[in-house]
């Protein structure tokens, strides 16, 4: 059994009943109404209640009643009468708990008892319609701004129906220490709302009203802060409330069942923490599965894929055959392997279309996919074929699931007719993979593969395009096997084979894959005479090595732990390929060479046939 969970009416787009059927058709148990979805809706509360029963939902809160406390008295009537109102209403809607947040407005008396008679008689009122108040206390209120100031107010107040409500991003936010939490009895905390956002540095209400994201998506530490509230003993549901502009405007039951694998996520991460909290119905944990030990494949797809065969012999790949049954080529060197498949790509450009990968336990990682709802993929496979778990990201790509292998994988010995695989390969690995997201799937994107490949998402990084602004994000396995860089495309970027994506292979000696890729033909992508300038400036590097590296194209870059040598092959379609020689330490992926290679490949798109 999982605990409960429940999401805002307000994190998702579309009319308040549309909200209700994504809710419920991702699996949340209950949702809190936001109030100004009610007040548009055209079905009225009545009408609400009873579809919320047909979909087995709760209405667990009714919300924000806002401006209550820290008024004078003549006000104070008519917060009580606006109150009185609103519990007729949600009596209507059968909802018993409002949350009433920390004045913003309206306050002009700061003192704990004003604030905490002010609630009692609140509360008193509340009682008289079976209805109870928790007070939440926002980043940005007049006076109480603090979690730890509103439940010194609840305290005061002493009131049955009247108990706190603990947002995340009002304490993570303000940089409040939430182990404080545990000194608030279960009891009192009558509601839980949950946001993570990213580390940004402004107003801490832009912040929350634009850029809230769901647990694991952002900065927060959302396990840790979960872990101290049920510690307390809190036990109604788990809820969302997620404020962000892009989920308002994303198809409601798509946000809906990213929304609910962020809980599965956390519940997930709570229940692994050195000193979980216990309650009668969870946390719980999902099948155990290890993070992937590396890339078994990548697949380009496209309806003529002749010139990516060209690069792959270009680089140094052998021709491992043909499918027994369906047209698809393999090409392998080392534990690289580059799937060509042509079935079902017409009008297809290549495109990077799928990514297998290795995990220990194919059988646990899928079973931990489907729990986070992660939308399978079904293939034709033929008797004998491996059948591989395979499940849709996001972005479009097919994440495939495959167990370790000795040397080969078993699927390649379904390839016919090939050569056999050279001694001594130059390349030996994936070292990453580079794939482009829609602006609109980004988050998403960094939940899904962190939560169903169990992945760590690090820090962000802006890259400049001649087109604008690159946002890209790595996601990478603890010891760095499996390294994805996410990409947004900038939104004026516009061409018929999509922005472009590419894997990048592993090598000891890039000169050596790059001279022999030059005798066969491979022109690389120019790299301009003005970036070996800087270069010497950069690192004094011989001029011997510098008019090599210029020859063949080749990036240089150097950290602190060590150093980077890499160069790119042309893009074909919407794919390229790089290679990466890493020394030392370096663990990074030559961002200062970025804007030199997204500049020279807009050039090249410009001239085409250059
Ligand atoms: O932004 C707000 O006004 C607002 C309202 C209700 C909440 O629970 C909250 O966290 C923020
Ligand atoms: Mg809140």
């Amino acid at each position: 059994m999982s605990l409960r969970t429940s999401i805002a009416t307000v994190c998702l787009s579309g009319t308040l009943t549309d909200k209700l059927h994504a809710a419920a058709e991702a699996g949340f148990d209950g949702v809190e109404v936001f109030e100004p979805d009610l007040v548009a809706s055209a079905a009225g509360p009545e009408e609400v209640a009873a579809l919320a029963r047909r979909l087995g939902l709760t209405l667990d809160l009714y919300q924000p009643f806002r401006d209550a406390e820290g008024v004078t008295e003549e006000e104070f009537a008519d917060v009580l009468r606006r109150a009185r109102a609103k519990f007729r209403l949600m009596q209507r809607l059968g909802v018993d708990t409002m949350l009433v947040c920390s004045n913003v407005g309206t306050a002009t008396i700061d003192d704990d008892e004003v604030s905490a008679s002010q609630l009692r008689r609140l509360g008193e009122a509340a009682a008289e319609h079976g209805v109870r108040l928790a007070f939440e206390a926002l980043a940005w209120g007049r006076y109480v701004d603090d979690y730890r100031r509103a439940w010194r107010i609840v305290e005061l107040a002493d009131h049955p129906a009247v108990g706190t409500c603990l947002d995340s991003f009002h304490i993570l936010s303000r940089g409040h220490d939430p182990a404080g939490i545990e000194e608030i009895p279960g009891e009192k905390i009558f509601f839980l709302q949950l946001a993570d956002a990213p580390a940004l540095t402004m107003d801490v209400l832009s912040w929350s009203r634009h850029h809230r994201l769901f647990p694991g998506e952002g900065a927060f530490d959302l396990p840790a802060f979960l872990g101290h509230v049920l510690r307390a003993g809190y036990d109604g549901p788990l809820s969302l409330e997620v404020f962000n502009d892009t989920f308002r405007q994303t198809e409601v039951l798509r946000t809906a069942r990213q929304a609910r694998r962020s809980l599965t996520w956390l519940e997930d991460q709570v229940a692994r923490l050195p000193d979980p909290p216990v309650r009668a119905d969870g946390p719980t944990r999902l099948p155990d599965a290890a993070p992937p030990t590396d890339v078994d494949f990548v697949e380009v797809k496209a309806e003529d894929a002749g010139a990516v065969d060209v690069l792959l012999r270009q680089l140094g790949f052998d021709f491992r055959g043909r499918h027994r049954s369906k047209p698809v080529r393999l090409w392998t060197q080392g534990r690289a392997r580059v799937i060509c498949n042509e079935q079902q790509a017409r009008d297809w450009s290549p495109t990077l279309a799928a990514v297998g990968f290795e995990v220990a336990d194919p059988a646990a990682a899928a079973a931990r996919a489907r729990l986070l709802q992660a939308p399978p993929v079904f293939r034709r496979t033929l008797a004998g074929e491996l059948d591989l778990a395979a499940f849709r990201a996001p972005d479009g790509t097919e994440v495939f699931l495959a167990g370790p292998a000795d040397g080969d994988a078993a699927w390649v010995r379904e390839f016919e007719d090939g050569e056999p695989p050279a001694d001594a390969p130059l390349l030996t690995g994936v070292d990453h993979v580079n794939l482009a997201q829609p602006w609109q799937r980004f988050d998403e994107a960094v939940l899904f593969y962190s939560s169903v490949l169990a992945l760590d998402a690090g820090a962000g990084q802006d890259v400049a395009a001649p087109t604008g602004l690159v946002r890209s994000q790595i996601v990478c396995s603890a010891d760095h096997a499996v390294r994805l860089a996410l990409n947004v495309a900038p939104l004026a970027f516009d061409h018929p084979d999509g922005f472009p994506q590419h894997v990048a292979f592993t090598t000891d000696d890039v000169l050596a894959v790059a001279r022999r890729a030059r005798e066969r033909g491979l022109r690389p992508l120019p790299v301009p005479a003005s970036y070996y300038d800087d270069l010497q400036a950069r690192f004094d590097l011989p001029d011997a090595t510098l008019e090599e590296y210029a020859g063949l194209g080749i990036l240089h870059d150097r950290d602190g732990a060590g150093e980077f040598t890499h160069f790119y092959t042309e893009t074909v379609g919407g794919v390229f390929f790089e290679v990466v020689q890493r020394r030392g330490g370096y663990e990074g992926y030559g961002a200062p060479n970025a804007p030199v290679r997204l500049a020279a490949q807009h050039e090249r798109s410009r001239r085409p046939g250059w």
